[in-house]
């Protein structure tokens, strides 16, 4: 079954699901059942698409009624006014909602949180404004009556019956898409960037395109409910694509999980059922839908539905899982930290400048020039310039508040300098986005670490191997066997990566479970996998013990010989003279000194820039 193209990868369950709606199907007693289960098909088309949008991509919209209303009366008014064929009507619903899903998206992209959902219900308000106002088009609030029904070619699908094997199957085979590109490439990016969108962007994840292209899919799958709905039930009206429809999508997705796709499908089944129960008491829905809403998000963040799963699991499992945690004790033996190849070094085994400097290639493969940065009124750097060459180690150094973060944020795209350049590889990078500059071959860590918690360990590393693959949107649903061969490889390079590590065992954990070495090395390595031409390390060994210090540098210099050159941001001075080839010292925003580790050691510039005046001599840096 592997080897087969456009196999969905969770294949079985979704064959179950496809068994039980064809029993479902027999087990229906009468028409109104059927109706039922045909617009929770559609309902859950338009909670496939938003889930995706909100659980992956962490963007959140109350505006899905609109694109739902768009795809409807968009097909509804060229198929009965235009008399164009049913296809027709099909594309137009599709580009209509994906032209005013990047229109939303484009403006939109920078906000977040409840500026987003602002937006989106302010789209909301005016698509619903718009086809009641729009009445010669639209039919105002009496809406379009007489749209030509659903048919398949010569088949008319004219019964509840016979729609309910249409819906559901357009349903089974878009969720077999969705599932494709979450297990992905691309879904990986998209949880990468919910989880910590500029360190996504420092792995050379494009995240601006990926949240449009998301939220344009997403729009795009409301609208194809909304086409689906208008040649069901031929007849439509504002009223059902208002700011309620909305909420009730929302609530769907809450009440089964942020992020989960079954748990979506399982919202929607509960709460499309619950409507019908309340039909009587119309007045009565919104004010239970947002109770639903409101409690899931204060009690119940993930879901109702992943609560009461864990309860249950929980349960049934009293005992945590011993490798779910890290290292439990200082008393846990070295090898298991560290594995083979992590044993620490004695301090007495590296010492200042010794054979470090072997391997320096002859062209830089990072230079800053002139680089300034300007906070408001702070000077934060002031015409700093420097350059580090493969096989070198630059350690910067500097009191705090000297600009060291900074400078590693202005290389790596993540600040916008008022003046200077900054080159990788002889390619200027000054000014470009975080994403490109790191394609471009620079690698990071963070002074706090920052891993994808929600992400694997492997899954993690995988991510830092996204600027190697190819795979769209489009392929990574369709599963293509290109796009399944590429995924195959990262797969391969990302566990060969790990296997050079004590990691490897922990490939499938989550990452959130690692302990902070863990997290430290996990990090490195995945700014490793990136194969980067400099890596930028922030203070790597920051909280770590000093055998774990040691550990870690000793491993991550191992680097050094391959070509590849590191700045390497540190306040551990010893680690500093060990590895570095070179140490650039900043004062105030300013290159005070560079040089040879030792020479540094001994410049009084230096001294008296760490130690302050009177205590020239009193000792090092
Ligand atoms: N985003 C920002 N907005 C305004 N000021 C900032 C910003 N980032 C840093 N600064 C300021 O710029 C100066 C340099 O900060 P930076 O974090 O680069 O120093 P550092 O040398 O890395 O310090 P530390 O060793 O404590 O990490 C500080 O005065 C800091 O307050």
């Amino acid at each position: 079954m592997r080897s087969l193209p456009l196999v969905p990868k969770a294949w079985k369950p979704l064959l179950c699901l496809a068994i039980s709606l064809g029993l479902t199907a027999f087990l229906l007693p009468n028409d109104y059942f059927f109706v039922l289960f045909n617009i929770m098909a559609l309902n859950a088309l338009v909670v496939l698409g938003l889930n995706l949008l909100i659980g992956c991509a962490g963007q959140i919209s109350l505006g899905h009624g609109a694109f739902f209303g768009l795809g409807a009366y968009s097909s509804a008014i060229v198929t009965t006014q235009l008399h164009w064929p049913l296809w027709a009507g099909l594309a137009v619903a599709l580009a209509v909602t994906a032209l005013f899903g990047i229109a939303l998206a484009v403006p939109t992209l920078r906000l977040e949180g409840h500026y987003l959902v602002m937006a989106t219900l302010g789209f909301n308000i005016i698509v619903s404004i718009g086809l009641n106002q729009m009445e010669p088009l639209t039919g105002g609030p009496s809406g379009l009556a007489a749209i030509p029904g659903m048919h398949l070619g010569p088949w008319a699908l004219d019964t509840d019956r016979r729609f309910f094997f249409f819906a559901w199957s357009v349903f089974l085979a878009v969720f077999a898409g969705v599932l494709n590109l979450e297990d992905s490439r691309i879904g990986r990016a998209l949880k990468a960037i919910h989880d910590k969108e500029l360190t996504a962007r420092t792995l050379g994840v494009p995240t601006p395109r990926y949240k449009v292209q998301v939220f344009t899919l997403s729009a795009m799958l409301a609208g194809l409910a909304g086409f689906s709905y208008a040649h069901y039930m031929t007849f439509i009206s504002p009223s059902t694509f208002d700011i309620f429809y909305s909420v009730q999508v929302i609530t769907m997705v809450v009440v089964g999980g942020l992020g989960s796709l079954w748990g979506g499908l399982a919202g929607t089944v509960i709460l499309t059922s619950l409507r019908e129960l309340l039909h009587a008491m119309e007045d009565f829905q919104v004010l239970v839908y947002g109770l639903l809403l409101t409690l899931s998000l204060v009690f119940f963040p993930q879901g109702l539905l992943p609560a009461a799963l864990n309860a249950f699991w929980r349960a049934g499992h009293r005992t945590p899982s011993r490798s779910m945690s890290g290292p439990s004790s200082p008393k846990d033996d070295a090898r298991s930290i560290y594995g083979s190849g992590f044993r620490a070094l004695s301090p007495s085994t590296r010492k200042p400048d010794s054979s470090k400097a072997k391997n320096i290639g002859e062209t830089p493969v990072l230079r800053v020039a002139n680089l300034s940065v300007q906070f408001g009124g702070l000077q934060a750097l002031a015409h700093v310039s420097f350059s580090v060459h493969s096989g070198e180690i630059v350690a910067v150094i500097g009191p705090n508040g000297a600009g060291k973060t900074t400078l590693l944020n202005a290389v790596s795209g993540l600040v916008r300098f008022t003046e200077g350049h900054v080159a990788v590889r002889d390619v200027d990078v000054s000014r470009r986005p975080a994403h490109e500059v790191a394609r471009t071959g620079v690698g990071r860590t963070f002074q706090a670490v920052q891993i994808f918690e929600h992400l694997t360990v492997l899954e993690n590393l995988m991510v830092g191997m996204h600027h190697f693959g190819r795979s769209r949107f489009l392929q990574a649903m369709a599963h293509t066997l290109k796009e399944r061969r590429e995924e195959k490889e990262l797969r391969r390079r990302a566990m060969e990566l790990l296997e050079e590590t004590p990691l490897a065992a922990l490939a499938h954990e989550p990452a959130a479970t690692l302990s902070l070495f863990q997290q430290k090395l996990l990090e490195m390595l995945r700014a490793l996998a990136m194969e980067p031409a400099v890596l930028l390390l922030d203070e790597p060994v920051g909280g770590c013990s000093p055998n774990e210090s040691r550990a870690l540098m000793d491993w991550i210099a191992t680097h050094q010989r391959v070509g590849m050159g590191m700045v390497l941001v540190e306040h551990d001075m010893n680690i500093v003279m060990a590895y570095a080839t070179r140490v650039v010292v900043l004062h105030h925003g300013r290159v005070l000194a560079e040089g040879a580790p030792l020479a540094i050691q001994k410049d009084p510039r230096v001294i008296e820039a760490y130690l302050g005046r009177g205590r020239r001599g009193a000792g090092q840096p």
